[in-house]
């Protein structure tokens, strides 16, 4: 457990925030956590659904050191870190970073969510944007490991060694992104199969929930092991990936030419003709999905290969 002495305020208490204010709550023992919200039923939201996320930890211990703020300068003027997860939209998170700076002490230091707006482009109105680094979460974050820390050409060298110090500290797995790009990389991967996914369901080649049922009995459990990489390389025996790569590449190129002949003929683009009947598929499989069954079956995962 991490004994760092911070004042953690966190802007946005949605699905990201609540989860990332248990995170900080039951790892880090002496850490405070501010939240501010908009939402008008803020306290009452967060009594009601906080508890879901802090699972076996001392709730009345927790909550002593949970307290909530008004207004955006209250909320941030005692941070050691301000914590970011409004809403996915660039003007929002571009517009706040000033008003954060300005009422937030000197050194405290800045993280965003977002899943996919790099810092350079948040930071645009920001005095200092060394200050700024994404820590993009794999939702939910009091369960996931994975935090991409993806700093913008401005980040200091200081605010990347206090944000890995911290999350090292609470046994997490924080990742640099060396290069800012949309969607970070987590995102490209994950959208990319998701992609590849909506071509062969719109393509009738199967369908939605025979499709999770081969991800979940194959790629699924082997990249909890071994990504992708490790996957190939232990695959092409003594000689690694290369001799992988030599022995299956040309069944690699076909496939990889399918995806893009595929995704060119069916068009497989947000908002395309596909989408009603996929996201139908998805409804009659799993109605509305029960995530607290979902988040016991990942810890026991992680646990079982040996991750928080
Ligand atoms: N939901 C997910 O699976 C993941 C989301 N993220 C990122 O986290 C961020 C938040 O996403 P969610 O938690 O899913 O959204 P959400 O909609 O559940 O929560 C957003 C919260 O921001 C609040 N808010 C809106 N305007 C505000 C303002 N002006 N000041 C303060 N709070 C305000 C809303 O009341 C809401 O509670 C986004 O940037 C998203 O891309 C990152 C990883 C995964
Ligand atoms: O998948 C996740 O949890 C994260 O990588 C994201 O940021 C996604 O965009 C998320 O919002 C959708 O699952």
């Amino acid at each position: 457990m991490a004994e760092c002495e911070y004042s953690i305020t966190l802007i946005g208490a949605g699905t990201i925030g609540l989860s990332f204010a248990a995170l900080h709550l039951t790892k880090n023992p002496i850490c405070t956590v501010t939240i501010y919200d908009t939402r008008p039923d803020l306290q009452a939201y967060v009594k009601q659904h906080l508890p879901g996320y802090l699972q076996d930890a001392d709730q009345s211990a927790c909550f002593s050191r949970l307290q909530f703020a008004d207004d955006l300068q209250a909320a941030v003027k005692d941070a050691t870190t301000v914590q970011e997860q409004g809403p996915e939209n660039a003007d929002f998170k571009v517009s706040i970073w000033p008003r954060i700076e300005q009422h937030a002490p000197w050194d405290a230091i800045f993280w965003s969510s977002t899943s996919g707006i790099p810092a350079s482009v948040q930071s645009a109105q920001m005095k200092d944007p060394s200050r700024l680094v994404v820590v993009h979460p794999y939702n939910p974050p009091h369960i996931m490991p994975l935090l991409e820390v993806v700093p913008s050409a401005y980040t200091s060298q200081g605010t990347m060694d206090r944000t890995l110090a911290y999350w090292r500290a609470l046994g997490r797995s924080p990742v640099v992104v060396k290069k800012e790009c949309t969607g970070f990389v987590a995102n490209r991967l994950a959208f990319a199969l998701y992609r590849e996914a909506c071509s062969l369901v719109a393509q009738g080649v199967v369908d939605v929930k025979n499709l999770d049922e081969i991800v979940q009995t194959s790629m699924g459990p082997r990249w909890s092991v071994a990504g992708p990489f490790k996957s190939y390389h232990a695959g092409g025996g003594e000689g690694g990936l290369t001799s992988f790569m030599d022995k299956i590449g040309g069944t690699v190129q076909e496939c990889w030419d399918g995806s893009e002949k595929d995704v060119k003929k069916g068009k497989i683009d947000v908002g395309g003709k596909w989408q009603a009947d996929v996201c139908r598929q998805a409804d009659e499989a799993y109605g509305v999905v029960d995530t607290t069954e979902r988040d016991e079956k990942t810890r026991k995962v992680l646990a079982a290969v040996g991750r928080h």
